[in-house]
């Protein structure tokens, strides 16, 4: 068999931990016939229910699973990791937003950067999916100087497929004749669901839809979801974020040509070089690529800019925090 890729999970013991663990296990992030070394970081009062779930792992007999550690230091977790999933933060609660949890969460992403630093294998791939996810990357990237910044993305998947599902089910059309949806800005409720490059049937999404529902139900409905499902089931979404996690690795290591993600701005689009934003983009050999030469139309424009400009603030006030 080939060598295990190490995948390094951090936040194990948790709700998206349960969700993502089987999947990854099972061949779900890097391929069926792709061996898988897993890692589980947790904190002290949690790695116990973090064995729990290796036992059931482990009675899974899952083929490709050559083996599971289970850690409460980072240093030890990231050790010769290839893949980081960096899941463990904590969730928002009704009435938040997820930028309140930057002082709570903001602190965990400083030394994860650090320990991915000095002990990560030199093609680490690393997603953030802890809110606010996008600054929690760009804390993590600061203080990984020797990775290339590339490597450190944010979790934005999750509001495409929430895009793709509801504007399939406004035009009554399977989510696979949706091509070129983008999600742009930050993961939160500023992001911009873009319909304006979506094509349906070959034709402009946009064109398909009443600009009112365009613009008071189906991008508040996406923004807004994480807010939505923390309503009506008590708790922050699980299964789907577990789900996205393992559709934006898959699709980073196995390549696809069009998605979103947050990734480090080179200033493409007038988004400021450094801040980790979501974009339009495609994968091939293993990395990212941002789509070029969209046109952006005023209403586009506006939108991304304000998540932009929020993304800033974040950058800003974690400037202040001193945890970059
Ligand atoms: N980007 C997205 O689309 C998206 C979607 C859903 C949830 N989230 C976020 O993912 C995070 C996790 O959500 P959840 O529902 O699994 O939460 P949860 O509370 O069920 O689990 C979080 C786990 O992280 C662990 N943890 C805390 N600090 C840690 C540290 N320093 N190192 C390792 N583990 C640590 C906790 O012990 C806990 O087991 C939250 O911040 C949530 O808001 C993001
Ligand atoms: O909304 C949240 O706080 C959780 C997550 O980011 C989501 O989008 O479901």
């Amino acid at each position: 068999m080939a060598t295990p890729v190490k995948v390094t999970v951090t936040g194990a013991a948790g709700q998206i931990g349960y969700a993502l663990l089987f999947r990854i296990a099972s061949g779900h992030l890097l391929g069926a016939d792709v061996p898988v070394q897993l890692s589980l970081l947790e904190i002290p009062q949690a790695v116990k229910a973090a064995e729990g779930t290796a036992m059931e792992l482990d009675d899974c007999a899952f083929p490709l699973l050559s083996g599971i550690e289970i850690t409460d230091d980072p240093n030890v977790a990231f050790d010769g990791a290839n893949v980081a999933l960096l899941v463990g933060a904590m969730p928002r609660k009704a009435g938040m937003e997820r930028g309140d949890l930057l002082s709570a969460n903001g602190g965990i992403f400083g030394p994860q950067g650090k320990a991915i630093n000095d002990h990560a294998a030199d093609d680490i791939k690393v997603l953030v999916v802890g809110n606010p996810a996008n600054t929690n990357a760009l804390i993590a990237q600061r203080h990984a100087p020797d990775v290339p910044a590339e490597r450190f993305t944010a979790m934005t998947r999750l509001d495409h497929n929430r895009a793709l599902s509801q504007l399939a089910a406004k035009l009554q059309v399977p989510v696979t004749e949706i091509k070129h949806m983008t999600i742009w800005g930050n993961h939160s409720s500023t992001q911009y669901p873009d319909l304006f490059h979506t094509e349906v049937g070959g034709k402009i999404a946009a064109e398909q839809v009443e600009s009112e529902w365009l613009r008071d139900t189906f991008i508040p409905t996406v923004a807004k979801r994480g807010a939505a499902i923390i309503d009506a089931r008590g708790a922050s979404s699980a299964a789907s974020a577990a789900n996205a996690a393992i559709d934006h690795v898959h699709d980073w290591v196995n390549g696809t040509d069009w998605t979103s993600a947050a990734i480090v701005s080179d200033g493409s689009y007038g988004v400021p070089e450094g801040i980790i934003s979501s974009f339009p983009v495609r994968a091939q050999g293993g990395r990212f690529e941002i789509i070029q030469g969209l046109e952006i139309d005023p209403f586009s424009r506006e939108r991304i800019d304000a998540s932009v400009r929020e993304l800033l603030e974040e950058r800003d006030a974690v400037k202040s925090l001193g945890l970059i």
